[in-house]
């Protein structure tokens, strides 16, 4: 798959500051690519070195074939952006904030009128447009900026902290659009958010970004089973059998803790790799086995032991 993005070792400086600290990473045309990390860990400063926004310190940095600094304009042609902050101008109306840009980002003047309808049905403001933005609520201006950010059809859409201010409706929505933007129209979305349940649900990839380094990157199922070992398992079983299951799981050694709650075992600390063989020897002792259910690691999961990990790590060093 071709990649959109290609970042290597980049970095960038703010006089003491590494913002961002040698980030090598490749986003693939279409995904969705979350970009997780506290705050100030470096993901608006990323946004605007991929964006050339800002010159990289060190390092290189190709994004749709193109030299953010050297070819930002051309480049910006081809990306939308929004940031946490809307600079949508709030003395004007809905209607002459995107017509605007439609300008600066040379839509043809033929096409501008039918693309802004368009925008404003799909997020919800037809009949609006001519209200001034200052009165407008914060999820209308996100849902406004957004629409703004997508006006020129973008191949590359650059989203820090989409939902910011949104009611759960209007976050569904915003999901579902993303979600269409990348899966029909072939969007690429780089997608920086707080939010792991929303990265969870949205991303194909994700990065995590720890002080200005990347700590982790790969699907939310890969990260969760190379980053935390041993989860939750629960096995439906029947109360005669429960004194021969306990006997047999008390004799596995990679079994950390047992409870039962009525004929329903609840076991902590078994590694994926484990479940088969936990089955077959429950099964040779004629335990009857009725719903066993494995528990994935969210990605909550994985971002916190990736930051207990590195807290841990940087504690160690001198
Ligand atoms: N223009 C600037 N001048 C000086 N320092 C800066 C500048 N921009 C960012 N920084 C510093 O770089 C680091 C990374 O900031 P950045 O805004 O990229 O983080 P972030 O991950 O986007 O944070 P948040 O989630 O709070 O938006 C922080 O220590 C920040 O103070």
């Amino acid at each position: 798959m071709t990649a959109v993005i290609i970042a290597r070792q980049l970095s960038r400086r703010f006089g003491h500051t590494l913002a961002v600290d040698a980030l090598t990473l490749d986003v693939r045309q279409g995904e969705i690519f979350g970009f997780l990390g506290h705050n100030g860990a470096g993901k608006t400063t990323t946004v605007r070195l991929l964006n050339g926004l800002l010159p990289p310190s060190a390092g290189q940095v190709k994004v749709l074939g193109l030299d953010p600094v050297a070819e930002g304009p051309a480049l910006r042609r081809h990306t939308g952006v929004l940031t946490e902050t809307t600079s949508l101008d709030e003395r004007l109306s809905a209607w002459d904030n995107l017509t605007i840009y439609a300008d600066l980002y040379a839509v043809p003047r033929r096409q501008v009128r039918a693309r802004v309808e368009e925008l404003l049905a799909t997020f919800g403001l037809a009949g609006r447009e001519h209200e001034r933005v200052g009165s407008f609520s914060k999820g209308m201006k996100q849902r406004l900026a957004l629409a703004r950010a997508l006006l020129h059809r973008p191949e590359l859409l650059f989203l820090d902290e989409p939902a910011a201010g949104l009611d759960p409706v209007a976050t569904r929505q915003l999901h579902e659009l993303v979600l269409h933007l990348s899966r029909a129209e072939g969007c690429t979305v780089f997608l920086c958010t707080h939010n792991l349940a929303e990265a969870q649900k949205l991303c194909d990839r994700v990065a995590v970004l720890r002080q200005g380094r990347l700590l982790a990157l790969g699907t939310p199922t890969e990260l969760a089973r190379q980053v935390v070992r041993g989860q939750r398992l629960e096995i439906e079983t029947e109360a005669e059998a429960l004194p021969t299951a306990l006997a047999v799981l008390q004799g596995l050694p990679y079994v950390a803790e047992i409870h039962h709650n009525g004929d329903v075992l609840q076991l902590a600390g078994v590694e994926r790799e484990s479940v088969p063989g936990l089955v077959a020897s429950l099964t040779r002792e004629q335990v009857p086995i009725y719903r066993i259910m494995y528990q994935e690691p969210t990605l909550e999961d994985v971002y916190f032991a990736l930051h207990d990990e590195a807290h841990g790590a940087s504690e160690e060093s001198p």
